[in-house]
């Protein structure tokens, strides 16, 4: 049962916009929300995975703000966050209305090669906006907390996304490090989620001004930050999953007032059939539970009209950098390796190599190197040794369409998964080091012995339960 503090009903009641009532408000806080997700356009169509999943008992249906994006209902015994289509990132369970800021700052883009999502984790967000880059160009992807940037980068692995570098910063640092260097930037605020209590009945029960007077000034910092990160012409989305105004709406005017010459309000009331049911007078989407059955949000977009005065000056270049690019003897190597295991192929500027490590690059990232420091960029694709190339699963999943992987039905994947070899029923002559894959995704390495393949998969990425609609599988 959902618990609201009252101080909370009686502050919120001054924000709720005319024509919504307090009782649906109150109402649809207790009524559970419908699961959704988005498919992973890096990876496989909507329309291609649709058809998989309905022949497995889904059901589907269209969410209108996000081409990729579905409301589901999964059969009873399938635990969707377990499947391996979900291991294999064909989809990311995301909440319907958060898929709505990266629709809005990518709606009428024309070219977005530099990206910042200010605040990333745990990168339902990013994923979106790296589909929708279409894994070209630079994305930026920062988190504050350190436990949190661990999710981030298992999510991005997971869903194949190649063009993102990784920050570990509080925010507040993008506007003196890489000033007006992003085409378009999302700020997704930490924020006092008060959008979330269909997810958690709890989330309001300790409600305090105070809290969002706080809340708020940081918000008011990192939008600044933002707007000097932000090249001119460029585009900015500020969004938070909570609902009173001070957090939204206040936010995005301090940001005008402080650059009334600068800062356009860009109307969303036409993103998409029905946008203006939650359309506010400045053009944002303040969208209530009841609006759309789903979690509150807030969504304004922004457009950078002229250049502003830098607030801070430029920190000194970065050194000790540990990487360089590939020289070409060791490309050429790399180049015919991933050529024959996935039909990819790479491009020189982007491999770089540390020690023993080759790793691709976002296209493009070479003038940020020495402005910022990065956590993670791009991807590893492969480790050198004696033996020769050893390609890393994060390689396999970015990189994708397996050129002759062995095909597993969704047992043998299942059990691939869990860690264990699998039994071949003919035996053949060994062929060695071999891809396998799950309805022609890669999911994994193995050696084929003859008689059996020998599981290759990292021992961090083993799963202990699958779901699937053959059941659940469990290691005791
Ligand atoms: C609303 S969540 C982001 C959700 C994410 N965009 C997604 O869609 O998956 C806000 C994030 O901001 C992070 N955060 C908090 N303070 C921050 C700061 N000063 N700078 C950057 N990020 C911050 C939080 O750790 C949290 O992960």
């Amino acid at each position: 049962m959902v618990q609201l503090n009252q101080d909370f009903i009686n502050s919120i009641a001054q924000d709720l916009p005319d024509g919504l009532s307090m009782d649906d408000f109150i109402a649809y806080c207790d009524k559970p929300l419908r699961p959704s997700l988005r498919v992973n356009t890096l990876k496989i169509t909507s329309a291609a995975l649709a058809e998989q999943l309905i022949a497995k008992g889904w059901q589907l249906s269209a969410i209108p703000w996000c081409a990729d994006g579905f409301w589901f209902t999964a059969p009873d015994n399938v635990q969707p966050g377990n499947t391996v289509e979900h291991l294999q990132g064909l989809f990311y369970i995301q909440e319907a209305s958060s898929m709505m800021p990266p629709t809005a700052l990518f709606a009428a883009l024309d070219q977005a090669d530099y990206v910042l999502d200010m605040a990333s984790a745990p990168g339902s967000k990013t994923t979106q906006i790296a589909a929708l880059m279409h894994n070209q160009g630079v994305l930026v992807a920062n988190e504050y907390s350190s436990s949190r940037t661990k999710i981030l980068h298992a999510n991005i692995a997971r869903m194949g996304v190649s063009n993102t570098a990784m920050t570990h910063f509080d925010a507040r640092v993008f506007g003196e490090y890489l000033y007006e260097t992003f085409d378009a930037i999302l700020l997704d605020a930490p924020c006092s989620g008060e959008g979330t209590i269909r997810k958690d009945p709890l989330a309001l029960k300790d409600w305090r001004q105070s809290d969002i007077d706080e809340i708020a000034a940081t918000q008011r910092d990192l939008i600044i930050s933002a707007f000097q990160a932000l090249k001119p012409g460029g585009t900015l989305v500020y969004s938070t999953c909570t609902l009173n105004k001070l957090e939204n709406h206040q936010v995005c005017h301090f940001l005008k007032q402080t650059y009334p010459h600068a800062v356009e309000f860009v109307s969303l009331e036409h993103l998409f059939d029905g946008a203006d049911k939650a359309c506010s007078d400045e053009g944002f989407l303040h969208i209530w539970p009841q609006i759309y059955d789903s979690e509150g949000f807030f969504v304004a977009k922004l457009r950078k009209t002229a250049s502003v005065e830098r607030l801070k000056p430029a920190p000194k270049a970065q050194r000790k950098f540990p990487f360089a690019q590939v020289n070409a003897k060791t490309f050429a190597e790399l180049q015919r390796y991933v050529a024959e295991r996935l039909n990819a192929e790479l491009n020189i500027d982007d491999v770089w190599q540390r020690d023993d490590e080759l790793w691709l690059f976002p296209h493009g990232i070479a003038p940020l190197l020495p402005l910022i420091r990065f956590q993670r960029i791009g991807l590893k694709l492969a480790e050198l040794s004696k033996h020769g190339i050893k390609l890393q699963q994060e390689a396999l999943s970015a990189l994708g369409a397996a050129a002759d992987a062995i095909e597993l039905d969704e047992a043998q994947a299942i059990e691939f998964l869990m860690g264990r070899d699998i039994a071949l029923t003919s035996s053949a002559p060994a062929q060695g080091e071999c891809l396998v894959s799950y309805q022609q995704v890669p999911l994994g390495m193995v050696k084929h012995l003859g008689h059996r393949l020998k599981n290759q998969l990292p021992r961090h990425q083993v799963r202990d339960k699958l779901s699937s609609s053959l059941g659940t599988v469990g290691n005791e």
